[in-house]
């Protein structure tokens, strides 16, 4: 998937981060450095040098490590079809280690130093990210990531140390550290950016799966980057059971989503129906009442249940032993408009009478084909059927969500709008500041 330009027809979820999210996430960025420095191996550092009066000398700083790490500010924006350019101020950072140095002094004695020292450095960081696709995932390239430094001095332990150390220091081990510092952070800021990333796509991947059922969201283009946002474009495909089933033509363009909010999801409305089918054929769309509970709904949307049809339904049987199976009898098709959701799915009423030593028996079965009935049925489906549905379809989707961690989330402000054929949700959101912390420290 991804290769070349987007087979955009392919398309079924669009997610739209926006300035104002790149802002609150901005706020982490320092806490993803720290660590990156913190991962850094610092490779000791060896040579050998003519110095005068002293002949050939033998150096080496040994064990570098960081002792402590301090950032002032970082800046995060969005360069229009390029990357998210990310600038990071006055990084101080302070290195601890062992300088050994040796060389044949006076009348050929031999000497061997070996001295603690610090390196106090300040230093700025750009990084300049891209983001690709690959295999369908969203990979984050950091290649273009740079270090200019303000400081780098050496500080020696102990009583004071000959001036050729500082010369050297200055003049050729300086060079040689700023360039490994360079290399090394910069491959663990770009291995800490893929770990995120593919945390991200496999999070989002669980969101949205549960048993059987789950949503392919391999990426159908390359990322997209503009001055006030950026977005993903994904299949949303339908895997049940491992097989996927695909749809053509959604509509998806820019225009259709804002840049206020923090963050944007387009839905085309085949992505609902298609989890509609699967939620059908996994046999989840069925919905059992006792008796009472179906009287007891009756009775507070002010239905007399002792007239007409009900009075039929609640005299033949003590109501106690009997149960109302609700379920559908095809896939529900779901669309979107601008007036709201329409879902159409043919539906089957059953009042059954529960026995004690053999499988229940039908007393009742509605379905829309009955004349007779018709009335009271579109009575009883908008006054009890549709708000028991959705009475409980509520909890077991936020249940379903928040099992898979949204509740971690601070979603603020959420709004969900439905347009012709598609639907967006749309939120800000505040970023928890253990969530990122508790993530870094599972990675070692
Ligand atoms: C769960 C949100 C979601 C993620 C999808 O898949 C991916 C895969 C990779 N990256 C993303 N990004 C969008 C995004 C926004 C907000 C949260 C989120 O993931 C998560 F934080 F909720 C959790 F799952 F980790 C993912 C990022 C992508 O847009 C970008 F920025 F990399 F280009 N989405 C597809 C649909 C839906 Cl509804």
């Amino acid at each position: 998937a991804c290769k070349g330009q987007s087979s955009s027809s392919q398309t079924g979820i669009v997610c739209r981060i926006t300035r104002p999210a790149i802002l609150v996430l901005n706020q982490e960025t320092t806490q993803m450095i720290q660590k990156a420095f913190q991962r850094a191996t610092y490779p000791d550092i060896k040579g050998e040098r003519v110095i005068l009066f002293l002949g050939k000398v033998n150096y080496g700083l040994y064990n570098i490590q960081i002792s402590n790490l301090s950032i002032f500010s970082s800046q995060a924006e969005l360069k229009k079809d390029k990357s998210i350019d990310i600038a990071i101020q006055n990084v101080s950072v302070i290195f601890k280690g062992t300088l050994q140095y040796d060389y044949n002094g006076r009348w050929l004695l031999e000497v061997h130093r070996s001295v603690d020292f610090e390196i106090d450095a300040s230093l700025d960081l750009q990084i300049n990210t891209q983001l690709n696709c690959n295999a369908g995932r969203v990979q984050a390239d950091t290649s273009d990531c740079s270090l200019s430094f303000h400081k780098l001095l050496l500080r020696l332990h102990g009583e004071k140390q000959p001036g050729w150390i500082e010369k050297l220091f200055t003049d050729f081990i300086s060079f040689t550290l700023k360039l490994i510092l360079k290399g090394q952070v910069c491959k663990e800021i770009s291995v800490l950016a893929n770990i995120m990333a593919n945390f991200v796509q496999d999070k989002a991947a669980n969101f949205l799966t549960d048993g059987d059922i789950g949503v392919d969201i391999s990426l159908t283009r390359t990322p997209v980057i503009k001055g006030s946002y950026l977005e993903s474009h994904h299949k949303g495909f339908l895997t049940y059971k491992n097989q996927s089933s695909s749809f053509q033509d959604s509509t998806y363009t820019p225009n259709l989503l804002g840049d206020s909010r923090m963050l944007y999801f387009w839905f085309s409305d085949k992505v609902l129906s298609s989890l509609a089918k699967a939620a059908f054929l996994d046999k989840r769309l069925m919905l059992t009442l006792t008796g009472d509970e179906f009287k007891a709904l009756l009775e507070n949307k002010g239905l007399d249940t002792t007239q007409g049809i009900l009075q039929k339904i609640f005299q033949i049987s003590s109501i106690s032993d009997s149960q109302v199976v609700v379920q559908s009898l095809t896939a529900p098709l779901i669309t979107c408009t601008l007036e709201g959701t329409v879902v159409k799915s043919s539906v089957s009423v059953e009042i059954q009478l529960l026995h004690q030593d053999q499988a229940p028996t039908v007393a009742f079965s509605f379905e829309e084909s009955q004349e007779s009935i018709q009335d009271f049925l579109k009575i009883l489906t908008t006054m009890v059927g549709m708000p028991v549905i959705i009475s409980r379809l509520e909890p077991a989707l936020t249940t379903l969500l928040n099992s898979k961690g949204l509740d971690l989330f601070d979603i603020i402000n959420p709004e969900v709008l439905t347009k012709q054929g598609y639907l967006v949700l749309q939120m800000d959101f505040g970023f928890p500041q253990h969530l990122l912390q508790d993530f870094l420290q599972t990675i070692i």
